[in-house]
């Protein structure tokens, strides 16, 4: 039985893979192993892998992730004509990187990151109507300044303490070099505690809590601590509870972290159920983690879409009952009963670990959206529960890492580059202490923007488009990428292209500004992608760039930044779903104007 089982699924694998090589024969590549494929080599050395295929076998080669083939494309033409073509993404994306299972699987593959036709479409629309257009984005300004101030409050206050007492998540002495921080560790504290004000109304309360960045947290210690199932009866706060099960799962996804169930699954596309059905009785530790992980954050997403629900019954009520008084009183009786509190407060949940901003879930947020939507909608334009939850997470986990990291790296450039940090200083010296506004952010701060852009270009931290081929594409010189394969368009060396960007290793902002455009900009306008092109483009990026911008001048108004000694240079970068700085960003803060730093304080 066993036997005849190995030789069904040996046999699957290997027509499956003579058949993909026969289709891909024309496009060159590292053909020789595809067993070992290319994992071994991808893993240790990251994307500069497929840097140094791209320089060996052409903008357009196969490189092998298992036996699956995957179409490498880094010509900016090519992934301009087919990244606004194609809009789906394959069938078995859920499949890379991990193997999930049950609920957590069902989540993946609704998320609008992952999913393809309408399910990807009704989710995308209500991230458009939420993170995109002009007013909802501005709904979210004052909820970003508010996380801005109190993360740099916090950052004052632990910068002045001596280093001895300085410690918490990411944080620590230095052996008398001063109190320095890992920028990377605790600047997810901001991009969380905004994430939770748009996605649900909700302060975190992580901008100013140390101990939520902890990045060795341990989802099933805290599982174990909590004895009661992943998440629900946790008594930690819901911010620091996302924070570290989104960190626990971004970990599970670089390959030395990852279950021992992936090389199965990835090496035998065919027996995935199996592997996932071995997973599921049998999990490693690496597996239990990772679903714990997952499980976590998605619960947390079913409890505030539940909060809401049940908010929204008690306004209807309240209403309800308000008529009634106000009838009553019309005709003399007794005043009517207070509705639900609104405004700019911040109340405390009747858990103790939900704080609603406004008193309630509030309705500027994309789960109030999402929930909103619902209502009245036409069957097919409705979100499902699980469509509901699928959204959430992926808010959660598309918003606070891409962004932490890219604030992290910023600091570095600029702590890397002293006469763009002061030109950054500069720029925003000149904007006062007050609460910045839409117009601020997009005209004063031409320069600031350019540093944020030149950074995302040398360090994207989702450096690939993924697509598949719904038909046959031409790529060029005769290869075909024929219908159903899986394309990888490579930005990363897009940007690192010395023939689209002149000396593309270096760090200058000014390629972004009018007075270095013609000297340092790119020979092709599509070939910056940070955020990706076409409809699948990714939905937040205004969101993070007005995220991005509101921190940096909050930061770069009261300290000047530099490297710390315990910072290892170069800058080593490692390889998981993004690319994360191997050692962390070390700092010291330096608070710059004794007046200004008052003034910021007091806002705060
Ligand atoms: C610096 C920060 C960020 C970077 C560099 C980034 C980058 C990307 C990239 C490269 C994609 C894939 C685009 C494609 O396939 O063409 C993407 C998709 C996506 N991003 Fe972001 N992202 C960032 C922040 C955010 C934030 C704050 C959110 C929260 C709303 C978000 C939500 C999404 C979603 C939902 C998608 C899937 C879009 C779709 O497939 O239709 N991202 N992002």
């Amino acid at each position: 039985m066993l036997v005849g089982l190995a030789c069904l699924t040996l046999f699957i694998f290997f027509g499956y893979s003579l058949r993909k090589r026969w289709q891909l024969r024309k496009i060159p590549g590292p053909l020789a192993w595809p067993f070992l494929g290319s994992i071994p080599e991808f893993s240790i050395h990251g994307y500069e892998y497929v840097l140094s295929l791209a320089a060996k076998y052409g903008n357009v080669h196969i490189a092998w992730l298992g036996v699956e083939p995957l179409i490498v494309i880094c010509d900016p033409a090519l992934i301009r004509k087919y990244a606004y073509k194609c809009v789906s993404k394959p069938a078995s994306m859920s499949d890379y990187g991990h193997v999930l299972t049950g609920f957590n699987y069902d989540v993946d593959k609704a998320s609008a990151f992952v999913a393809s036709g309408e399910v990807w479409r009704r989710g995308r629309r209500v991230f458009e109507a939420s993170v995109i257009n002009g007013s909802s984005l501005a709904a979210h300004l004052p909820a970003t300044n508010r996380c801005a101030n109190r993360f740099v409050a916090r950052l004052a206050q632990r910068s002045a303490a001596p280093a001895s007492q300085s410690g918490g998540a990411g944080g620590g002495g230095g052996g008398g070099e001063g109190t320095c921080f890992d920028m990377f560790s605790i600047v997810g504290g901001y991009t969380m505690a905004v994430t939770g004000e748009v996605a649900y109304g909700v302060d975190f309360g992580t901008a100013d809590d140390d101990i939520a960045t902890a990045r060795n947290f341990s989802i099933l210690d805290e599982v174990a601590a909590a004895g009661s199932g992943a998440g629900g009866g946790s008594s930690m706060s819901i911010g620091r509870q996302l924070v570290g099960a989104s960190l626990a799962s971004f970990r599970c996804l670089q390959m030395e972290h990852s279950t021992l169930y992936l090389p199965l699954a990835v090496m035998f596309p065919a027996a995935r159920p199996l592997v996932r059905w071995l997973a599921t009785h049998l999990p490693d530790r690496a597996q239990r983690e990772h679903m714990a992980a997952r499980t976590q954050i998605a619960q947390v997403s079913r409890r505030l879409m539940e909060r809401w629900q049940a908010a929204s019954k008690e306004k209807a009520a309240a209403a309800a009952i308000a008529v009634t008084a106000d009838s009553t009183a019309g005709s003399g009786g007794a005043p009517p009963a207070a509705a639900p509190a609104g405004g700019a407060a911040t109340g405390k949940g009747a858990d103790g670990s939900i704080k609603e901003v406004g008193g309630g879930i509030s309705s500027s947020s994309f789960m109030a959206a999402m929930m909103e939507g619902r209502r009245g909608a036409p069957q097919e334009e409705r979100l499902s529960d699980v469509e509901v939850i699928a959204q959430s997470f992926t808010f959660v986990m598309a918003g606070f890492e891409t962004t932490a990291l890219t604030l992290s790296l910023v600091t570095f450039m600029l702590a890397t580059h002293p006469e763009a940090a002061a030109r950054l200083a500069a720029e925003v010296d000149g904007l006062g202490s007050g609460e910045l506004t839409h117009e601020v952010l997009a005209e004063k701060l031409p320069y600031t923007e350019a540093v944020i852009k030149e950074t995302l270009r040398l360090y994207p931290p989702i450096p690939y488009l993924i697509r598949e081929a719904r038909e046959d594409l031409d790529l060029g010189n005769g290869m075909v990428a024929p219908k159903g394969s899986y394309l990888t368009m490579y930005m990363h060396a897009v940007h690192l292209n010395p023939d689209v960007w002149p000396h593309p290793e270096r760090f200058l902002p000014e390629r972004f500004l009018p007075e270095g455009a013609a000297a340092f900009g790119p020979a092709d306008p599509g070939a910056w992608a940070p955020f990706g092109i076409g409809a699948r483009m990714c939905v937040g990026h205004k969101l993070a760039m007005m995220m991005a911008k509101c921190l940096l001048v909050r930061m770069y108004q009261r300290f000047t930044v530099a490297l710390h000694p315990r910072q290892p240079l170069p800058l080593k970068m490692k390889t998981g779903l993004s690319r994360v700085p191997v050692d962390g960003v070390w700092v010291t803060l330096t608070e710059r104007l004794p007046a200004a730093a008052a003034a910021a304080a007091a806002v705060s």
